[in-house]
């Protein structure tokens, strides 16, 4: 067993995500049965007293890996240190928002937050953006992190992806994880693209297995809406399926990803599939040596590239108007 804990910075710790996050990384499930972790929760002053009760909890459930939890209401001091960074802290939307009306109320979060891991993050630090709009919020904390590397900042789209997978796996009466090869593209947004062209179902192709009219007319729009869905649903937007999404990421991330399958994640792009360098995109990754790596060489038909091409363009549109706005 490791024996120096890995810091773990949570903000927005009091929040419905952070509620449901905080006991899994304290079991172990964020960084496997051998790590101890200590938890740093960010909050904002009004969210601290709930963030202790949080924590009393925590403490309560005498977790054998859990080092430590401090709680402050000060990025400095909250991501000091911090190997693993989770930025869930932002405002949801509620009924008839699209998540990038948000840019506003939630943008000015992430630059401080930026500043603040470049600041005193640990060297290895890792940067999970959850707190939508995702990718743009990634990107603006990335620009405002000019001594770490870019790479570090990725953004959460692994929850449009497990909704893929079972999407695609009822659809093909198999178990979820007879599903490969799935991918999300772009935004974190109903833009997204989930695209299976390359995907496996039981050893076939998914295209053998599914037909277009059932692509079209209900895959993609019920995966790039589910969020909207749970909202209508819940009256709240997701939560718990939302910090298991960030536990696979990091756990992915860190630990690495499996043989030639692969997975999604918002990424800063290298210009990969025709996506503009700098953006914080989604795209097939596999994670080796504690790195994402975009699976190359994807042949995009045309049906995908117009959908990819759709979605990047909107990433486009948020970059210029947090530029506008002087966030970047
Ligand atoms: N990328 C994704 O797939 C998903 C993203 N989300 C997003 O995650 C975010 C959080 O969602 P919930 O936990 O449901 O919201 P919530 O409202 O329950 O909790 C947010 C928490 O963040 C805190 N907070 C606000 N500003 C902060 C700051 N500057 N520093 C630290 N903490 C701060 C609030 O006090 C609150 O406790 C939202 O933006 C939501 O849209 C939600 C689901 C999926
Ligand atoms: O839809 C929302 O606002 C919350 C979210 O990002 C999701 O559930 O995918």
């Amino acid at each position: 067993m490791t024996t120096t804990p890995v810091n773990v910075t949570v903000t927005g710790a009091a929040g419905q995500i952070g509620y449901a996050l905080l006991f899994r990384i304290a079991s172990g499930q964020l960084l496997g049965p051998d790590t101890p972790v200590s938890l740093r929760l960010l909050e904002i002053p009004q969210g601290v007293k709930a963030a202790e009760g949080t924590a009393m909890e925590l403490d309560d459930c005498a977790f054998p890996l859990l080092a430590g939890i401090d709680i402050f209401d000060d990025a400095r001091q909250g991501f000091d240190g911090a190997n693993v960074a989770l930025l869930v802290g932002a405002r949801p939307r509620s009924k008839g928002m699209e998540r990038g009306d948000l840019l506003e109320a939630n943008g000015g979060i992430f630059g401080p937050q930026g500043e603040a891991i470049n600041a005193g993050a640990a060297d290895d630090v890792k940067v999970l953006v959850v707190g939508n709009p995702a990718n743009t919020n990634a990107l603006i904390a990335q620009r405002h992190a000019p001594d770490v590397p870019a790479e570090r900042f990725t953004a959460m789209t692994r929850l449009d992806h497990n909704r893929a997978l079972h999407q695609l796996a009822t659809k093909a009466g198999v178990a979820v994880n007879e599903v490969e090869r799935l991918t999300i593209w772009g935004n974190h947004s109903a833009t997204q693209y989930p695209d299976i062209f390359h995907a496996r179902v039981g050893g076939r192709a998914a295209t053998d297995v599914v037909d277009e009219a059932w692509l079209e007319s209900e895959f993609i729009p019920t995966v790039a809406k589910r969020g909207a869905a749970i909202i209508e649903a819940r009256g709240l937007s997701s939560a718990a399926s939302a910090a298991n999404a960030a536990i696979d990421h990091v756990h992915d991330w860190v630990t690495g990803t499996q043989g030639e399958g692969w997975t999604s994640a918002a990424i800063v792009s290298d210009g990969s599939y025709g996506v503009p360098e700098g953006l914080i995109s989604s795209f097939p990754v596999r994670a080796r040596d504690g790195r994402w790596e975009i699976v190359q060489g994807l042949e995009v038909n045309d049906f995908s590239r117009a959908k990819i091409d759709a979605s990047v363009a909107e990433l486009v549109e948020e970059r210029d108007a947090v530029q506008q706005l002087g966030l970047v």
